[in-house]
Formats: structure tokens, C-alpha cells, sequence
């Protein structure tokens, strides 16, 4: 069986996921029929014009036999004029009938792509942060976008395109059977024969098409994370060595799809040949059969002939949806892969009640690590008191932070706010009321006033004034031209570190939470500006529990409790 693993780990394990041939039991199948639901009635009308638009290319030939054999060999006007004017209508009717289709298609392939899309997304959003930690952006936006791409096209368009191509040959064996039984049947032996040569193919494409897209996630993970750090590239002069990768990657790649294309051709030419093959074959045995004295009419062999080059066409499409198959499967164990990574537990339910918070026996340990970075912890911080959380770089201050507010989750020990464990505290409620400010700002590519609002969006403008003013924003601010409507660059780079931090601070005040924790979210601001934006949060949020993280040597008067975390201590 073959798998598909995410470099992400819980509790130093793998996941392994599955093949799709277990995705029954795996929900996969449920999800993506939950999200075509919604469209059965555009797609029984798209199977309806599907199946008009069949009868009519199948009529088309059996026109021409009689054009022939009752027009032309007869010699009669009328049937010639009659048969040629139906000919017309019929294309044009076909024409008006698919071009209905593709309307109706197009709308229903986008909708069922979003969907999916939306709903993935939505499931990436609940992730916790190890899971971001581990897997490569590359990878997890082919998953988002090409995998996820290849599995709709395959549920959508593949699907239907099948229903077609199989009403097509039906239809087509029909009419081919009552025209000669013998030609039919000599048909059938190639078709035979032809099902052999894509049985010893099909494995192969499998294969191959897992290697293409493997490599295809090497480059796009590896473009991702140069053109992210490009600065740090030109820094260390390294642009020459991370050209020769991208060639590296390259390489494979191409191999890659020399090999997968190949072999795709070969999967698309042996049909093809066996079609050439089949006409041939009709003429020669026809024609031999007529000279033979068989009942046999020149019409009867131009339809046949012309009923098999029309089965290409449909033989095509189901040979392409059959390699197409062969890459959703490697794009849907990717996708289930996505799905399977467990999201941060949405908690009890239980509503959030200020109180104080209390840390008992907390030990937390990062897979893979020698020692648990948290040793049996154990704290009380009162209701609404200023603390100062201090110790040395990698002492786990940050780990303690992300545990209270459950971006990780507790392994052993307990984590109380006012009485109540915070894993059985509403997921959402906790994080309205603990508010973190970290020393890595994420800024987005729009206004100040945009990013400030992000967490509040319906804050009114005094609030917004407010918290501009305490965090040092105004300052800055009124010097750019559109103020507080000036919009940032992608993740704030046409700021200064200090003055980002500031609008994170800004943007954690206005939620007027009950738990801010500045956690070395000022560490860019000078050392005056730092003990004005500490004593505006004071003023801001004087009832609010205020934990700050902060190498400098601040004054442990000015705080309410000094928490020492040191992990030789701990
Ligand atoms: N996602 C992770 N996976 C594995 N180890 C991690 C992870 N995050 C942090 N660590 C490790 O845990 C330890 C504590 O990290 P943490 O960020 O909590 O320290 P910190 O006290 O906040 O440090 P600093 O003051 O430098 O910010 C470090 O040794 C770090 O390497």
C-alpha cells in the first residue's frame, strides 16, 4: 500500500496516510460527495444534454449511409437535399446543445473546486503550530492548489466526460452491431487487445506520475522559501549556489516528466494505433467480404468506418481520464493527508471566566527532544497582576505562552484560568481573552488601520485612537502620507521592526483582552519608547492580567510578580 506522509509529527510520530483505497473508511469519499451534493441537479441536467448530445453525433453517420445508399447510389434529388438539410440542423443543434453544457459545466467545476478549497482551508486554519513548523509552504500550497485542483477535475469534469464517452460507445457498439456483426466482432478482438497493452502501462504511469509530483513539491517548496528570504540570499552573496539548486531540481524534474510523459503517450498512442488498425481492417475485410458476394453496401462501410474514427474520441477521453486517475490518486492521498492532521480541539465549551491563572506541574517536551523544554511548572499569577516572565533564551518561555493559549496543548500537568482547566474552555472564547504579542510580527499586505483592526474589525474610531496613541502607532503615523490608510507592504516590510511590533501592539490592545502577554513583542523598541508602551497598557487595560517577556533589565518594582523560568532549575 502506498502512503503519503506529512513531515509533521505529534508526539514524534509520523502520520502515515493511507491510499485512497482505504479512503472509504477515511471519510475521503464522504467529504468530496458532500461537496458535490449541492450540484446533483445541474449535473443531471449537464447527463441530459450529455446524452442529447450523444444521439446527435450518433445520427450523423447513419445520415451519411443514407445519403449514400438512398441518395447518391439511387440517384434521388430529394433524399440527398432532404438528408443534407437534417445533417445541418443536427450540427447546429449539437453546437446549441453543447455549448448549454459547457455553461452549466464550467459554473458547477468551479463551485465544487472552491468548495473543496474552502473547506481545507478552513481545516489548515484549526492547525497547530508544529504542524506549520513542520511541513515546507511549498508543499502545503500544491496540496491547497494542484492536488486539490487534480482531485476536482477528476470528480467534476472527469465524471461526466466518462458518463459521455460511455453513452457514446454504447450507442456506438449498438449501431456498429446492427450494421455487420462480423466487422463488429473483429472490432471487439482489437479492443481486447488493446485493454491487454494498457494493463502492462497503467502501473508504470502510477509510478511515475508520484515521482513527477514529488519533484514538482521540491521546486515549489524550495521557490517559496528563496523568494520569501531573498534579502538573507543577496545578504550572504548566495545567489549563484541557489541558482545551481533550483538546475538541481530542475533536473529531476525533467527526468521525471520525460519518463511520466512517455509513458502517457504510450497510454494515449496504443488506442490509437489499434483505431488506424480497425479502419484499415474494415475496408480490407469489407471490401473483400463485398467482392465475396456478402450483403454488404458501400454506405453500410463508409458508416462503420466513420462510427470507429468517431470512437476515438471517447476512447480518447476515457484513456485520459484513466491517466488522469493515475495522478489523482497520488493528488488525493496528499489531500486526505492535509485532512488527517488533527486540529487544535475546540475545547469543553465552557465559556471564559477572568480569574487567576494557575500552572500545576507543567512538563511539556517537543518530539524528538533529549529533555522536556517545561519540567513540572508550577505558578499561581493573580487576576488583573502585572507579571514580568523572565529567564534565559531557550529556557521555554515562549513554549509556556503558546501552552496558554492552547497553540499547543497540554501533555501532563494542568493550566487553570479562573478555576477552569483552558482545554475545557471554548477554543475561541480562551483566544478572545489571552492575547499574545510576539516578538515575530505578522503584518498583511494592507492598511495600518486595516492590520490594527484585524482582530476587532467592528472597533469604533475612539477605541482605534485609543490604542493608536498607547502603542507609539501615532507617532510614526502622522509622518506617512495617507496616516493611518497607508498600506503596508506584503507582511509589513516597508516598516521598521519597531514600528511593526507597535502595530501588533496596537492590534492586541484593541481586542481588550482579560490576558495580554507581550512576549518579547517590544523587543524592537527603544528602551524609552518600551517603558512608555508599558505604562500605556496600563493605562489601557489596568484590570487585565499583563504578563511581559523582556531580556532587558527592566525594574522588578514596577511589577506586581517576577516569574524566574529557568530550565535548569525547572
Ligand atoms: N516547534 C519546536 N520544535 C522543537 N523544539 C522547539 C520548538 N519550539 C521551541 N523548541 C525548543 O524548545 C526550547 C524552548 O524554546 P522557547 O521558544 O520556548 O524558548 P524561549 O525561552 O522563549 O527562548 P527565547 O528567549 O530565545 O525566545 C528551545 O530549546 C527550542 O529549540
Amino acid at each position: 500500500m502506498s502512503t503519503d506522509t506529512l513531515g509533521m509529527a505529534t508526539g514524534g510520530q509520523a502520520i502515515a496516510v493511507p491510499a485512497p483505497a482505504d479512503m472509504a473508511d477515511r471519510g475521503l469519499r464522504a467529504w468530496i460527495t458532500s461537496c458535490l451534493r449541492p450540484e446533483y441537479p445541474a449535473l443531471i441536467l449537464i447527463l441530459f444534454l450529455s446524452v442529447v448530445a450523444v444521439l446527435a453525433g450518433l445520427a450523423q453517420p447513419y445520415l451519411t449511409k443514407a445519403l449514400i445508399d438512398g441518395g447518391i447510389l439511387a440517384g434521388d434529388r430529394d433524399t440527398i437535399v432532404l438528408v443534407g438539410a437534417g445533417m445541418v440542423g443536427l450540427s447546429l443543434a449539437s453546437l446549441g446543445v453543447g455549448l448549454a453544457c459547457r455553461r452549466v459545466h464550467v459554473a458547477v467545476s468551479a463551485r465544487v473546486l472552491h468548495r473543496l478549497r474552502e473547506d481545507l482551508f478552513a481545516h489548515v486554519l484549526t492547525l497547530p503550530p508544529a504542524f506549520f513548523s513542520r511541513i515546507r509552504q511549498g508543499d502545503l500550497l500544491t496540496r491547497l492548489e494542484g492536488d486539490l485542483g487534480e482531485v476536482q477535475r477528476f470528480a467534476v469534469d472527469a465524471l461526466l466526460s466518462a458518463v459521455s464517452a460511455v453513452l457514446t460507445l454504447i450507442g456506438t457498439v449498438i449501431v456498429l452491431s446492427t450494421l455487420s456483426v462480423k466487422l463488429a466482432l473483429f472490432l471487439g478482438g482489437l479492443i481486447a487487445l488493446n485493454s491487454l497493452a494498457l494493463a502492462w502501462v497503467r502501473p508504470r504511469i502510477e509510478v511515475l506520475s508520484r515521482r513527477v509530483r514529488d519533484a514538482g513539491v521540491d521546486m515549489s517548496s524550495f521557490l517559496v522559501e528563496r523568494v520569501g528570504k531573498v534579502r538573507c540570499v543577496q545578504t550572504h552573496l548566495a545567489e549563484t549556489r541557489e541558482l545551481t539548486q533550483l538546475q538541481g531540481l530542475h533536473q529531476v524534474l525533467r527526468r521525471r516528466m520525460i519518463d511520466a510523459q512517455l509513458f502517457g503517450y504510450l497510454g494515449g498512442a496504443i488506442p490509437n494505433l489499434v483505431l488506424s488498425l480497425a479502419v484499415i481492417g474494415i475496408f480490407v475485410f469489407g471490401a473483400l467480404a463485398m467482392l465475396g458476394g456478402e450483403a454488404l453496401t458501400l454506405g453500410t462501410l463508409v458508416a462503420f468506418a466513420t462510427y470507429v474514427q468517431r470512437a476515438s474520441a471517447p476512447v480518447h477521453s476515457l484513456m485520459g481520464i484513466y491517466m488522469q486517475w493515475q495522478r489523482v490518486k497520488v493528488g488525493l492521498a496528499r489531500v486526505d493527508a492535509l485532512r488527517a492532521v488533527a486540529a487544535t480541539a475546540p475545547g469543553g465549551g465552557d465559556a471564559f471566566r477572568p480569574g487567576d491563572i494557575v500552572i500545576r506541574g507543567l512538563t511539556h517536551a517537543y518530539p524528538d527532544a533529549a529533555a522536556p523544554v517545561l519540567d513540572g511548572v508550577d505558578c499561581r499569577i493573580a487576576r488583573g497582576a502585572k507579571v514580568w516572565l523572565r529567564g534565559p533564551s531557550g529556557c521555554g518561555k515562549s513554549t509556556l505562552i503558546d501552552l496558554l493559549h492552547r497553540q499547543l496543548a497540554c501533555q501532563s500537568g494542568e493550566i487553570t484560568i479562573g478555576g477552569r482547566a483552558i482545554d475545557t474552555i471554548e477554543l475561541a472564547a480562551l483566544r478572545a481573552q489571552v492575547v499574545v504579542v510576539s516578538q515575530q510580527t505578522e503584518l498583511f499586505a494592507c492598511s495600518l488601520l486595516d492590520n490594527i483592526r484585524y482582530g476587532r474589525p467592528s472597533a469604533g474610531a475612539a477605541d482605534v485612537q485609543a490604542v493608536v496613541e498607547a502603542s507609539g502607532v501615532g507617532r510614526f503615523a502622522a509622518r506617512l502620507p495617507q496616516g493611518l490608510d497607508t498600506v503596508v507592504g506584503t507582511s509589513g516590510t516597508t516598516l521598521s521592526g519597531g514600528e511593526r511590533q507597535r502595530v501588533a501592539l496596537a492590534r492586541a490592545l484593541l481586542m481588550a483582552p482579560a490576558v495580554l502577554i507581550v512576549d518579547e513583542g517590544t523587543s524592537s523598541f527603544d528602551e524609552a519608547l518600551e517603558l512608555d508602551a508599558l505604562r500605556a497598557i496600563d493605562a489601557l487595560l489596568p484590570t487585565a492580567t499583563r504578563i511581559i517577556v523582556s531580556h532587558r533589565p527592566l525594574d522588578p518594582e514596577a511589577f506586581d510578580q517576577v516569574i524566574d523560568i529557568d530550565r535548569s532549575a525547572a
